[in-house]
């Protein structure tokens, strides 16, 4: 199988401080990847050199077996990624905020219609889709971004603490979500928090970090053989060693 995201050697400094120490990362095509580590451990650090916003002192970052540093408009093409806290237009409706940017996928005006009506299904967005986005909860816009990800069909969605702030229900949601994606369409996600518990009940394939370092990649099946051993141990056990 692929790898649709492959991250080699990668070193990224600021002054003199490493931030990410010599990382590497191969995640195969339709997993769901949960990417943990402590405060500071280089996160979303790593995450915006996955996504090209920042450029590594050393290695690459394939995506789709593009490098992102070469092409990054190409190597972006199948990825949707929310990094940064989605930015929205907070005075449009999600309806039309969705049209706005489904003109920048080259889709005729029934195609565009159709393909907004099918991500604000998916998103379970419908029937407040007319309302204005100031309008909507946490959870709510975080599920608009990925409606706004899904007009790209993208083979991988990239999320950066996507559950922040959000209730349980909200969670709830977003779990739903992601796993129906992932069985329905394929889509492989790699997914940071800090919410193991969270992850536990979504991820099949974890990463671990610690100061730059990645510290553990692997099956999540691997790391928890015992079903009555949480995750949560297995973290503070790899952390502290
Ligand atoms: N522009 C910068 N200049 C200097 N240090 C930075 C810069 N950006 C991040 N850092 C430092 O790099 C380390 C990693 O930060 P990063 O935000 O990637 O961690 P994180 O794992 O996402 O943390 P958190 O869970 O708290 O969001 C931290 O010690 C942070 O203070």
């Amino acid at each position: 199988m692929e790898n649709v995201i492959e991250v080699r050697n990668l070193t990224k400094k600021i002054k003199r401080k490493t931030l990410i120490n010599d990382a590497s990362i191969s995640i195969k095509e339709g997993v769901i990847c949960g990417f943990l580590g402590p405060n500071g451990a280089g996160k979303t650090t790593l995450m915006r050199l996955l996504t090209g916003l920042v450029k590594p002192n050393k290695g690459e970052v394939l995506l789709n077996g593009k490098n992102v540093n070469k092409d990054r408009e190409e190597a972006l093409r199948h990825i949707g990624a929310i990094v940064e806290a989605p930015v929205f237009f907070e005075y449009l409706s999600g309806r039309k905020m969705l049209n706005n940017l489904a003109r920048l996928h080259q889709l005729s005006k029934s195609e565009r219609k159709q393909k907004v009506e099918e991500v604000l299904e998916i998103v379970n967005l419908k029937e407040r889709g007319d309302d204005i986005i100031k309008t909507y909860s946490l959870g709510m816009k975080q599920r608009l971004g990925i409606a706004q990800a899904l007009l790209g069909n993208p083979k991988v969605i990239i999320l950066d603490e996507p559950a922040n702030g959000l209730d349980p229900i909200g969670m709830r949601d977003l779990r739903e979500l992601i796993l129906y994606l992932n069985s329905t369409k394929n889509i492989t996600f790699f997914i940071s928090s800090h919410l193991l518990d969270e992850l536990q009940h979504v991820c099949n394939e974890l990463v671990m970090i610690k100061d730059g370092e990645i510290k553990y990649q692997g099956s999540a099946k691997d790391v928890l053989k015992d079903d009555h051993q949480r995750l949560e141990d297995i973290f503070f056990e790899l952390m502290s060693s």
